[in-house]
């Protein structure tokens, strides 16, 4: 890992209205490096998430610094970054973040032509060998179709996809996994992983789940009603953690699956199969 931050969050604050729903938030996202930010509903996650992409609504207001190797980008939204400063998208419903009335192939030839110059042929090619390394059956078949036509959890293999495609040094992922099943949920955490680590794609992971973030996440940063509570290594969190917050989410978290603290590397390939035998 390099040492210099792919993303630099300092001192971050959002105000909506007179509410403060980030307060003075920091931290860094090293290359290549996968980071969750953790913490319960309603703790500013999302907002952290939106300020990063450069999608806050306009009713927010934002201070501090949001630096994307090096460059500030906090008061740059989406639409006005250049392609050093884009981060790439992955957000909890697959359905709405893909155009309903277009092609699976045209969505995500799209990047490849806008953004590569490639040609349509190549950008198809390219489109669909994404799709087979994202595991998904039948790619040539699968371009042709509309997003209604796949399932969730095709879908979501083909949002990790277009971010893939958009070649982006950072990857924001809000919540990926959870409108999923939980067998649905591996497929599409070790597609994260398997591609962030092929591309060597920074990732901020954000979630409430700590079982989804103990097997995608390295480091963890927690949060509660907008502040920063605790980071660190995640298996030192698990292990030890010292914020009573950080305590409670891990005792529930052991509460329905005690083996937690697994390595990502060591995580079985579930199939339903398994499960159905483990039951
Ligand atoms: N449009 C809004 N106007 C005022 N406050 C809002 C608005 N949207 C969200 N909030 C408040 O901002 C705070 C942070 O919201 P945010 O969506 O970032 O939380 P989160 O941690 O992502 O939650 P979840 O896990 O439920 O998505 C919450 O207290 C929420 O009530």
């Amino acid at each position: 890992m390099c040492s210099d931050p792919v993303l630099s969050v300092r001192d971050l604050r959002i105000q909506i209205g007179r509410q403060a729903v980030v307060d003075g938030l920091s931290f860094d996202v090293m290359s290549g490096e996968r980071i969750c930010l953790l913490g319960a509903s309603g703790s500013g996650k999302s907002f952290t998430a939106n300020a990063v992409l450069g999608l806050l609504p306009p009713a927010a207001t934002v201070q501090g610094s949001i630096r994307l190797h090096g460059r500030e980008i906090i008061a740059t939204p989406a639409a006005r970054r250049i392609n050093e400063t884009r981060v790439a998208m992955v957000f909890q419903d697959s359905l709405s973040a893909l155009n309903p009335l277009a092609s699976i192939g045209s969505q995500l030839c799209e990047p490849f032509i806008r953004h590569h110059g490639l040609s349509r042929k190549k950008a198809t090619a390219a489109a669909v060998a994404l799709l087979e390394a994202m595991k998904l059956h039948d790619p040539e078949r699968l371009v042709k179709r509309t997003p209604a036509e796949l399932s969730g959890g095709q879908r979501q293999r083909v949002c990790i996809a277009l971010a893939m495609a958009c070649k982006t040094s950072l990857m924001v992922a809000d919540e990926p996994t959870t409108a999923l099943d939980v067998v649905t949920q591996a497929q599409v955490l070790r597609a994260l992983r398997e591609h962030t680590d092929a591309a060597r794609t920074a990732l901020l992971f954000i979630t409430h789940d700590l079982h989804a973030a103990a097997q995608l996440c390295q480091r963890a940063v927690i949060i509660e009603r907008g502040e920063m509570i605790e980071s660190g290594p995640l298996d030192a969190l698990i292990t030890a953690p010292k914020h009573r917050f950080t305590r409670e989410l891990v005792a529930a978290a052991h509460s329905v699956q005690p083996s937690l603290a697994r390595p990502a590397e060591a995580l079985p390939e579930y199939t339903p199969h398994d499960l159905l035998q483990s039951a």
